[in-house]
């Protein structure tokens, strides 16, 4: 059936300039589940999107998308947007304003004219609950609301392959909770391999599989997602880059009274702050810091942090000149950092095995 279909790719080979900005990309991209293309502002991630869809041509190069080249300088081939089975959606989401919800659909599916058969309109209009915003115009819909109509619109087109350009910048903290775990369906439940643009890394962590990381027009990292964040640094929000880990660990109870959920780490427990309740045996991925976590020799007692992790020392990188350095260590398998003082790290006199105890602040955690 359909589960052995192969994987697509897309092959980038592209290269374009807007006055001192110059894109320059080689890369071949399996097409499968979500890749995240993830860099700083200017970085490039929307020129990058515009050229796959065709709203771009490049100044040189070649695009091909499975066996179908979308174009190439050399032999002057081009496909035209409208073309491609590419559906890219706006950060804004544009919705026909004259039309209602359901015409807004209709339209797209009709147009698709595809015999695509992975999903119904009926299938769509269920899985992202909009029978009761059909008649209604798009002017009249919350910004969560208009989202998923377009998101809808743009499954209905049929598209081989789904874009994404930052599709929550627009909604409050609540509304992109349900557009998020909407986009995180897509791959599984409709067959849509995706690509994702954000700059935010906790949306990277939470749906990517793979993440692509640009910086100034080129491809810094590439490669699945968790790997490519701790070897390359994990951001908070869009504040810039910065050294930390994604740990991943199993939730093993939850503490009605204090209102934290626990979280085993190979022989340590996290307790973590928690709003929502995760059922227990569900696997969560969390995003430390370096800076939020201490090194020590002993077990230490009789203090405010509850988070202590027996780990194994395995290193510390010191560049020259620098106050801070950067102590790597082992937990069940996993990479876990900790920033401390070089004056801290020369007193403390580890050597590589040896067994410490790494100390994270509960009130940094983010799952
Ligand atoms: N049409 C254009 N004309 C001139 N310069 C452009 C044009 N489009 C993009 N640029 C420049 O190309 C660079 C990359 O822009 P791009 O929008 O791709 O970055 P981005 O990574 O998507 O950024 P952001 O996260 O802020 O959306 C920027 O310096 C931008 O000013």
């Amino acid at each position: 059936g359909i589960a052995s279909m192969p994987t697509d790719h897309l092959e980038i080979d592209i290269e374009h300039g807007f006055g001192d900005f110059q894109l320059s990309i080689a890369q071949s991209i399996p097409l499968d589940g979500i890749t995240a293309i993830f860099g700083p502002s200017g970085s490039g991630k929307t020129t990058l999107l515009r050229l796959i869809t065709g709203f771009l041509r490049p100044d040189r190069g070649r695009l091909a998308h499975g066996a179908d080249v979308l174009c190439d300088t050399v032999s002057g081939a081009f496909v035209p947007a409208h073309r491609r089975s590419i559906g890219y959606m706006f950060q804004d989401g544009r919705l026909f304003p004259h039309l209602s919800v359901e015409r807004n659909l209709l339209y797209a599916d009709r147009r698709s004219g595809s015999t695509q058969t992975a999903f119904s309109k009926a299938d769509i209009i269920d899985a992202f609950e909009l029978s009761p915003l059909l008649p209604r115009l798009p002017i009249s819909l919350s910004g969560g609301e208009r989202q998923r109509v377009a998101l809808a619109r743009t499954l209905l087109s049929r598209p081989r392959l789904l874009l994404l350009d930052e599709p929550l910048s627009a909604l409050d903290r609540g509304r992109r909770a349900d557009i998020l775990s909407l986009i995180g369906d897509l791959p599984g439940r409709f067959c849509m391999p995706v690509l994702y643009v954000s700059h935010d890394v906790g949306e990277v962590i939470q749906l990517a599989s793979n993440t692509i990381i640009l910086s100034a027009g080129r491809v810094k990292a590439s490669g699945p997602t968790v790997p490519v964040l701790n070897e390359h640094g994990v951001a908070k929000g869009d504040s810039g880059i910065e050294p930390g880990v994604i740990l991943t660990g199993t939730v093993t109870s939850h503490d009605e009274a204090y209102h934290l959920i626990r979280i085993a780490i190979g022989d340590g427990v996290i307790s973590l702050p928690t709003a929502n309740a995760m059922a227990t045996g569900t696997d969560i991925r969390l995003r430390i810091e370096a800076r939020n976590v201490a090194i020590s020799r002993h077990k230490p007692e009789q203090i405010s942090i509850r988070n202590i992790l027996p780990a194994i020392f395995k290193g510390a990188t010191v560049e020259d000149n620098q106050p801070l350095a950067l102590i790597e260590m082992e937990i069940d398998g996993q990479c876990l950092r900790a920033q401390v003082t070089r004056e801290a790290l020369d007193e403390l006199a580890l050597t590589a095995g040896e067994r410490v105890f790494a100390l994270v602040k509960t009130a940094s955690l983010e799952v």
